[in-house]
């Protein structure tokens, strides 16, 4: 997990525990040691869609207004450490469909957050990308994005909240100072339906909208600073809006309840969203495709329905199996055995997961498996792309 600090509107560094106040919110103008946000200027899209409370007075963004496609290609990331640089990120691709929402799943270490993070470029040193693209709709290819046009982009098109939001908000000033900051660094000329549209937002999400924008953080509860920082990713109506671990200071089921609430806004509003989760029950109910990430690689990725339904590579299988309620036999359920790798632990060749793999073949430690993508579904596994290969000679024999 990461959080995205603020003061001077740095972003997050994935892994380090170390990073004061997370939870970031777009926009913004900060203040040290507050929460603060990366990225100034105008609202994305802010034409009114039905049921959604948009933001008046925003930019003419030839991007905003629809929902836009994401294109990750190769994608490497690496981190200094004492070994030298190592991959986080080892040739990440990943085609994130306009409208939908995308859920990533993988245990702890597994890349979400970098993956998260590279998509707004907002990797921190000691990591950096090192190879790939970021195509998105509106914003072309994010990695050549730097200086003003970066910030521009991350408040006019993409909304965020990193893990530990409930730290991120400044001291200093309550919430809705600290909304009105946000809306005039990005020249919302309508900061009363702003003020609206936030309150709205927190009544949704079970909060009195009032009370929250008059109190300072130390006046809420972590869950409740993590539903503004919900809040603010969404009050300037990015279009692309990223979420990573939104609601680990809320209770399972309120978590279950507060992502359902932001699945709702994302069909009102027209948005393609990307949710990092540990909680596959809620990847299952909220998201439309899942991508499940194994040693900075993802490893599969598809229909939702379908990848829990039928999960092709071996490592997500075990993930399922390793929850009772999805796998539906408590009996059956077990922990996945040995551990994930850490960039020192990685396998130098071969597959990522073979070290814990029960269908490993010779093959998988010398030669990285391609991802194969079959009706809407794409693998990185030998042992599932042989059968597939041997099907489609049956095919065309
Ligand atoms: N600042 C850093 N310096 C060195 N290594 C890092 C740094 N940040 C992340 N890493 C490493 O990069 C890999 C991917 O980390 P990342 O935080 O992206 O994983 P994650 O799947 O989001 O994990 P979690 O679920 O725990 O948040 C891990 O091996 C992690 O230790």
């Amino acid at each position: 997990m990461t959080a995205l600090s603020h003061g001077a509107g740095e972003p997050p560094r994935p892994g380090s525990a170390s990073v004061p106040g997370s939870a970031s919110v777009p926009g913004s103008a900060s203040v040290p040691g507050s929460a603060a946000v990366p990225g100034p200027t105008s609202v994305p899209g802010s034409a009114a869609l039905p049921g959604s409370a948009a933001v008046p007075g925003t930019a003419t963004d030839p991007g905003a207004g629809t929902a836009p496609g994401v294109r990750v290609r190769d994608l490497t990331v690496v981190y200094k450490t004492p070994l030298g640089e190592l991959p986080a990120l080892g040739g990440v691709s990943l085609t994130i469909a306009p409208g939908t929402v995308t859920g990533i799943v993988g245990e702890s270490g597994s890349g979400k957050s970098t993956l998260a993070l590279s998509l707004l470029n907002a990797v921190q040193p000691p990591g950096r990308i090192a190879g790939g693209s970021v195509e998105i709709d509106g914003l072309g290819n994010v990695v050549d994005l730097g200086g003003d046009r970066l910030r521009r982009a991350r408040g006019r098109h993409l909304g965020y909240v990193f893990q530990a939001a409930q730290n991120s908000l400044n001291p200093l000033k309550t919430v809705g100072k600290q909304l009105l900051d946000l809306g005039r660094s990005h020249e919302v000329d309508d900061l009363p339906a702003l003020v609206r549209d936030a309150k709205d937002l927190l009544e949704r999400m079970g909060l009195d909208g009032a009370r929250v924008l008059d109190s300072h953080q130390h006046e809420l509860s972590g869950g409740m600073r993590q539903r503004v920082g919900i809040m603010l990713a969404l009050v300037l109506n990015a279009r692309l809006v990223i979420l990573d671990e939104p609601t680990t200071a809320l209770d399972m089921i309120t978590q279950a309840t507060i992502l359902r609430i932001v699945r709702e806004i994302h069909d009102e509003r027209g948005l393609t969203t990307l949710m990092v989760t540990h909680d596959m029950g809620v990847a299952a109910e909220v998201t439309d495709r899942l991508a499940v990430m194994y040693g900075g690689r993802v490893v599969e990725h598809g229909r939702t329905m379908e990848v829990l339904g039928s999960p092709a590579h071996p490592y997500t299988r075990a993930l399922i199996t390793a929850i009772p309620r999805l796998s539906g036999d408590t009996g059956q359920s077990r922990a996945l055995p040995g551990r994930p790798p850490t960039l020192g632990t990685l396998p130098a060749r071969g597959c990522v997961f073979q070290e814990r793999c029960p269908l490993r073949m010779d093959i998988c430690t010398t030669v990285e498996p391609p991802s194969i993508t079959e009706n809407g579904r794409t693998v990185a596994c030998h042992a599932v792309e042989a059968p597939m290969t041997a099907e489609r000679r049956k095919e065309h024999a």
